[in-house]
């Protein structure tokens, strides 16, 4: 039997807890803490000692856009519960299903229609929604191209570390750039980035208009915007392309598209 050291701190309440940690306040803290040493079954020896540091795994170069590289101070932390165990605690594999296009192409319809789908196969979806990544996280960005460079970096990133918890995400992003996307692309495990163009004509977008933001761009109120003055550079490779012919699919047959590309690369089981 392995026995795992269960530590739990118990902090008694004191005068000085908020009061600033000079040295004789801390040992008098310490005095007043229990340590208490519970042993805890385990069936997994190898699961036991759970966190190690590897100094010898680097983090990601996309981790530092600044140009400086691998941080020399920071190491990578390990733990032996790791992504292939959420997997199979959900029955799927985690990946980033990347829907890019024109703003009004039907990202967020079929983003929305897809998370529907697959929830009511019971598997665990999270969306990443452009508009609404730049109320929190990204509130800081502009739609100047070095912003647009860094909101995709860091939706890259959150995307990353979603599908390593095992979850499909699904990010909906206009990402007008190629090499922002390939960016994306270049820090996930192979396969696991599934990029889909919702390519929709402009004029389509345009007529459908649900922000009223094309009409303040074509009368020169909002400046840059994406295929008015500001460029969209179309996918080259995508995994998925989604057009409509005489009329628009239903969204919900979009996302069956998708699905079915899941289901062909086995991402929807451990
Ligand atoms: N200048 C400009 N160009 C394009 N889009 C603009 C712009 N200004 C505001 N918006 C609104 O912001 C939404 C796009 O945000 P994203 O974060 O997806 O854009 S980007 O990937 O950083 O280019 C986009 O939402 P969607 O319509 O859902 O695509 C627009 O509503
Ligand atoms: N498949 C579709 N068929 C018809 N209209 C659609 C379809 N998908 C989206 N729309 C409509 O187009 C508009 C823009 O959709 P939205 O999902 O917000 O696009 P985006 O996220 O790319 O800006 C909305 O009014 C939506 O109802």
């Amino acid at each position: 039997m392995t026995i795992a050291a269960k530590i739990s701190l118990i902090f008694t309440s004191s005068p000085t807890v908020h009061a600033p940690p000079t040295k004789q306040r801390f040992a008098k803290c310490l005095r007043k803490t229990t340590l208490a040493l519970t042993p805890v079954k385990s069936t997994d020896a190898s699961k036991t000692l759970s966190h190690t540091v590897d100094a010898t795994v680097k983090p990601d170069q996309h981790a530092f856009p600044n140009g400086s590289g691998l941080h020399a101070n920071v190491v990578w932390h390990k733990c032996s519960v790791e992504k292939n165990d959420r997997q199979e605690l959900l029955n799927q594999k985690g990946c980033v299903i990347w829907i890019t296009g024109l703003s009004g192409s039907g990202k967020s319809t079929v983003a929305c229609a897809l998370t529907r789908a697959l929830h009511a196969r019971g598997k665990l979806t999270y969306i990443l929604d452009g508009d609404t990544v730049r109320h929190g996280l990204n509130c800081d960005l502009t739609f100047k191209a070095e912003d647009r460079t860094e909101n995709i970096r860091r939706i890259g990133e959150v995307a990353k570390l979603f599908a390593n918890a095992g979850v499909i995400c699904i990010a909906s992003v206009v990402s007008p750039y190629r090499k922002d996307r390939d960016a994306c692309r270049s820090i996930l495990p192979d396969g696991d980035f599934i990029e889909v163009f919702m390519d929709i004509p402009l004029c389509v977008c345009e007529a459908r208009n649900p922000k009223g933001l094309y009409k303040l761009a074509r009368a020169g109120k909002i400046k840059g915007f994406t295929g008015i003055d500001d460029p969209y550079e179309a996918p080259l490779n995508s995994e998925i392309v989604i057009q409509q012919g005489e009329v628009c699919p239903p969204p919900e047959a979009m996302a069956e598209i998708v699905i079915s590309y899941l289901e062909a690369k086995v991402y929807l089981h451990a």
